[in-house]
């Protein structure tokens, strides 16, 4: 199955072994979320490869070494919301993005 002890995923990520994987994200934060997955899929799974294409890239935010192959747009470091980002579960379906205000979340 190719399971992680942290990871939860849908998937069985056996599958992606010598595929060439290419990972979906709403946003790189500080790329720990990718950063464990990549290197799962790489080492235990045996992908071919992993890229990652991600709608926003937050790079100010970053604590690990990784680049998105493809990205929408960069993100400066505002607390965003909205097209799927959520707020402790708040914001999440709004059809745009929107930056949070600091008094909301401090
Ligand atoms: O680069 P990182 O700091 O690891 O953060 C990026 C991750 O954080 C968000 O998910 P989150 O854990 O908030 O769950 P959600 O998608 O259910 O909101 C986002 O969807 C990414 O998967």
């Amino acid at each position: 199955m190719c399971a992680h002890p942290f990871l939860k995923v849908g998937l069985d990520l056996s599958t992606t072994k010598g595929r060439h994987v290419v990972l979906v994200e709403d946003i790189v934060d500080t790329g720990l979320t990718l950063s464990l997955l990549k290197a799962h899929l790489l080492q235990e799974c045996q992908a071919a490869s992993v890229s990652v294409v991600c709608l926003l890239d937050k790079a100010a935010r970053r604590k690990v070494q990784i680049a998105p192959e493809y990205k929408g747009f960069d993100c400066p470091d505002f607390f965003i919301v909205g097209y799927g980002l959520d707020f402790n579960e708040y914001y999440r379906t709004l059809p745009y993005i929107g930056v949070l205000k600091p008094e909301k979340y401090q």
